[in-house]
């Protein structure tokens, strides 16, 4: 192992050869990597060294081509993956500068695939399908280091279909800047980062920013953990870049998209610990660590790094201030009526206290704000500032409040409550006929939610993708 705080270095070749006493001594290595440092670098991992400088010089090869032909490597049209196959640039806006070609595992179909440099596409799959051989070995690895029964991270993460590898070239550094990679930690299960000599990768540890420079034929092994609940560590890095444009490719062994994923009993409820991280979705908690970079907000405060992580005393503190603060009374405003004719709420009408009450009037009763907003329409000044001060009263006591004198006439409203009753007490075949397009992802709520209700969902009709129901007339 490398000294003083360089990153740990760790020879793979006994599990190569079958070697027993190097295997412990290598899984040894690879714990302590991980609680020390969350990275290690690889050598005898198995992918030839020959095949990642080959990957190497065929992307340099590839980005050099002028912008025209990267262009052609578009990916597919209506692709709504959050980091679609294919080759992408970051935005402009970005801090982080680099261009990039995305790819999934070549069995799933859905790469596109640069005709140029030749022998680009067969050095990519063959990277893929040795670094997902080298996941595999080094989840066993981290099975072990965590002491989990044997194969459960094989069994527990048994879907490759979220893998992915990207090939990058970060610009050089100019006067304005050198980010390559703004401070981040991965969020998948483990990354794999082969580069070439210019380097510029660093990790952070103990509030110092350690390189990791390049060695030939080594392969930079990271741990995106939540599973061990911080027992292993999932380290910050950043890309700096240099004065020269840098290549690497990283390959992210992922976790399978469908599953909730929380830290695992063994680290929490079974040696008493509180989970330190929330479940979460995992596809949904990857979509938006790539947002963070595909359309970074305005703010760098706003990216959201650690979605997972359980709140502390913040939010608690904020709950008990709520709870403290004396619900005002509701803001004082005229008395409304519905247009003359028109019963806004015919169905519910016996619920009123007062059977002459319009609803404006009830809300008044009750805890609810009510705010009109008459004067935007009639273009009443003085109105506006009221209301505008009605809204921002309602906003800051009750986060609710009722719109009254909105524009949305008070006989569509109650036509459209009116027919949807009649929509619902169709027969459920009728009601089965309006069923999403065959394809569409989102499934109806299982039975066992906590929500009892049924629905229709409608989008902006000129998208052109709703379905209407035929019965009753006049609802669609
Ligand atoms: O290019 C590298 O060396 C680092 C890439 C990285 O950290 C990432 O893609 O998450
Ligand atoms: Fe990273």
């Amino acid at each position: 192992m490398a000294a003083g705080g360089a990153i740990p270095m760790v020879d793979l070749a006994p599990f190569l050869t079958g070697d027993e006493a190097g295997i412990a001594h290598a899984t040894e290595a690879v714990r302590e990597a991980c609680q020390t440092h969350g990275f290690f670098r690889a050598v005898n991992h198995g992918v030839p060294a020959e095949l990642l400088a080959r990957a190497l010089e065929l992307s340099a090869a590839f980005f050099a081509l002028p912008q025209e032909e990267k262009a052609k490597v578009r990916p597919a049209a209506g692709s709504k993956a959050a980091l679609p196959a294919g080759y992408g640039q970051q935005p402009a806006h970005a801090a982080d500068k680099s261009e990039y070609l995305v790819m999934y595992d070549p069995k799933l179909g859905s790469n596109v695939y640069p005709a140029k440099p030749p022998g680009f596409r067969s050095a990519v799959e063959e990277c893929f399908a040795k670094l997902t051989e080298l996941g595999l070995l080094v989840q066993e690895i981290l099975n072990e280091c965590m002491g989990l029964p044997p194969g459960f991270l094989r069994g527990y993460n048994d879907d490759r279909s979220f893998d992915l590898m990207t090939a990058k070239r970060y610009f050089p550094a100019t006067p304005e800047g050198n980010v390559g990679i703004s401070e981040h930690e991965d969020g998948n299960c483990i990354t794999f980062i082969f580069q070439d000599g210019v380097g510029g990768l660093e990790v952070l540890k103990d509030g110092h920013w350690i390189p990791a420079e390049p060695v030939d034929g080594s392969i930079v092994v990271n741990i995106g953990d939540v599973l061990s609940n911080d027992k292993m560590k999932s380290a910050t890095h950043r890309l700096v870049r240099k004065t020269v444009a840098r290549y690497s490719f990283s390959f992210f062994f992922s976790l399978p998209g469908d599953k909730w994923v929380e830290p695992l009993p063994e680290f929490t409820a079974k040696i008493g610990e509180a989970p330190r991280y929330r479940r979460f979705l995992y596809k949904e908690y990857r979509e938006l660590l790539v947002r963070n970079k595909t359309h970074p907000p305005a703010r760098p405060e706003d990216i959201v790094r650690k979605l997972t992580v359980l709140p502390t005393g913040a939010p608690r503190a904020r709950q008990v201030l709520q709870a403290a603060t004396p619900v005002l009374a509701p803001v004082e405003t005229p008395r409304h009526r519905a247009p003359p004719g028109v019963d806004v709420n015919r169905r519910r009408r016996a619920q009123l206290p007062d059977k002459d009450m319009t609803w404006g009037e009830a809300a008044e009763e009750g805890s609810l704000p009510v705010v009109d907003l008459a004067p935007f329409l009639t273009g009443d000044g003085g109105g506006i500032a009221r209301a505008t001060e009605a809204v921002l009263e309602a906003s800051r006591t009750h986060g609710f409040f009722r719109l009254v004198n909105h524009g949305v006439p008070a006989e569509l409203l109650a036509r459209a409550l009116e027919l949807s009753a009649a929509f619902f007490d169709l027969p459920e075949e009728t009601k089965a006929k309006v069923r999403p397009a065959t394809g569409t992802k989102t499934p109806l709520p299982p039975a066992h939610t906590a929500d009892k209700n049924e629905y229709l969902v409608a989008f902006d009709p000129t998208l052109g993708f709703n379905v209407y129901p035929t019965e009753p007339a006049g609802f669609r």
